[in-house]
């Protein structure tokens, strides 16, 4: 059977019919030697048993063939190796493939799959006979929009779909004109292929946002979102408009119903935010400099799997970043400072498991789906004033962000931890409000005790 593996890169690529994923006799690990091969057979067990639980975002009672997908994208779903579908995918996937289109508001907690929800609808509604762009699909980073790029084109594998991205640096300046059916891309850069008419729409049949609330939010890239609807057809002719996210706060829900109008609703309850499998502890730090002294003390315990740190500028996260490499540990840094080659060269590094560590801003706080990732310290706590806009004095906790960041652990039913320094009264405070916010609490663990420390990590993580 073919099947599709993760790449040099870390992204799905298809690999060629009948060939198969095994290395050759003389590099097969030995399953007793290794506990590569044990961690994946107890993570597939721990899956099923989740996938039939029906508390368990993940459960479904119904299969892939029971949705109405393609024979085509049947076939791609399971060379990526889905079984069965999660609780999003198998709600939502009827709603958005019925006619006539419907507009769909979806939330469902991070790493619960609602990428293939909205990539299956994009592939199921294009005409493979007309080249025209037919879906666009807007996130709101480049490593976003090229990881989802990644999915389509595994999920497309069996289908004639072309695509072409929308970011900054990935297209010539000199493009005229776009054939391919899905672009994918971030939005100031769809606007502006809108704009100059390199992007015909006449045959747009499906509008996608990811993080919906963030493109939509007037603090994120609610302007440049609405600019580029501004620019698609309308009346009977408009897409079908879909929106996904894990949070949807009050603020932005009653945009996301204008914008998308008479959409079917998947929402969650305050309490259903963030997914079991992620468990909380926070640190209690001297100030400032002990939390750096703390996140030294972590790092054996950092790189057993793989770890993001957030910063909560991009000066912090080069500063931590440069003192560890001096002192010798192995870690690389990632901002929106960066330039285009450097930042795709760094998540894909730490994509493939080369980097264990990696230190970073919000730019990578939505989204992110790697699936070895098992903590996430927030070395800043989230501000309301980092969203943008002039807010400098807004320093009440960010929940969306919160919830977003630490969901970049424990991905669809994987073990995570994740861990907040805090270190003084502020920081106190505001952990306790993203604590009264999400209904979950947040466990204490000792700094001065190493031991205890590793032992309630790792028991965490079992
Ligand atoms: N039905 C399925 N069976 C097995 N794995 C799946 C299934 N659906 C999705 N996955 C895997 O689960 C992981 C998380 O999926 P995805 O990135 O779509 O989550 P998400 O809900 O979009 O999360 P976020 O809110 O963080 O963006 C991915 O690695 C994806 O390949």
């Amino acid at each position: 059977m073919a099947t599709v593996q993760k790449d040099d890169e870390g992204f799905y690529t298809p690999t060629a019919e009948g060939s198969t994923s095994t290395p050759a006799k003389d590099e097969q690990p030995d399953a007793s030697k290794t506990d590569l091969i044990n961690s994946t057979f107890e993570v597939s067990v721990t899956l099923a048993d989740q996938q039939g639980d029906p508390n368990s975002p993940l459960y479904s009672v119904k299969s892939f063939e029971e949705l109405g997908l393609l024979e085509e994208l049947l076939k791609g779903i399971y060379a990526m190796g889905f079984s069965k579908p999660s609780k999003i995918q198998e709600r939502a996937l009827p709603l958005l493939l019925s006619n006539p289109p419907t507009n769909m508001i979806g939330q469902s907690q991070s790493g619960t799959g609602k990428t293939a929800a909205f990539v299956l609808t994009m592939l199921s509604r294009i005409d493979y006979t007309k080249n025209k762009p037919q879906a666009l699909c807007l996130a709101p980073s480049r490593e976003l929009a090229r990881q989802i790029m990644s999915v389509v084109i595994a999920m497309g594998k069996f289908t004639q779909v072309q695509t072409e991205y929308a970011i900054k640096e990935n297209l010539p300046r000199s493009v005229t004109h776009i054939t391919a059916h899905v672009l994918v891309g971030t939005p100031g850069t769809m606007y502006d292929l809108l704009r100059r008419k390199v992007i015909d729409t006449s045959e747009l049949k499906v509008f996608v946002l990811d993080e919906a609330d963030n493109m939509l939010d007037q603090d994120g890239l609610g302007d440049q979102t609405l600019r580029v609807k501004n620019l698609l057809p309308r009346g009977l002719n408009a897409p079908q408009i879909i929106l996904f996210s894990a949070t949807f706060p009050a603020h932005v829900r009653a945009f996301a119903n204008k914008f998308a109008p008479d959409a079917n609703k998947i929402e969650l309850q305050n309490n259903e935010l963030s997914v079991d499998s992620i468990r909380q502890f926070y640190m209690d730090c001297k100030n400032e400099d002990h939390k750096y002294d703390i996140l030294v003390t972590l790092y054996t315990l950092l790189t057993i799997g793989q770890s993001i740190i957030f910063c909560q500028h991009r000066h912090t996260a080069d500063r931590i970043s440069q003192r560890m490499t001096a002192e010798g540990h192995k870690v690389s840094s990632l901002h929106g400072a960066k330039d285009a080659t450097e930042r795709d060269r760094i998540i894909d590094n730490f994509r493939l498991g080369k980097e264990k560590v990696l230190i970073t801003t919000n730019v990578i706080a939505r989204g992110i789906d790697i699936m070895q990732v098992n903590m996430v310290v927030n070395y800043d706590l989230p501000l309301m004033n980092e969203r943008g806009g002039n807010k400098s004095e807004d320093t009440r906790p960010d929940i969306e962000t919160y919830i977003h960041r630490i969901g970049r652990t424990g991905r669809f039913g994987r073990k995570g931890i994740s861990i907040n320094f805090v270190h003084d009264r502020k920081t106190w405070l505001q952990m306790e409000e993203i604590e009264k916010a999400t209904g979950k609490s947040i466990m204490r663990i000792e700094t001065n005790d190493l031991d205890m420390m590793e032992e309630k990590m790792k028991k965490a993580l079992k």
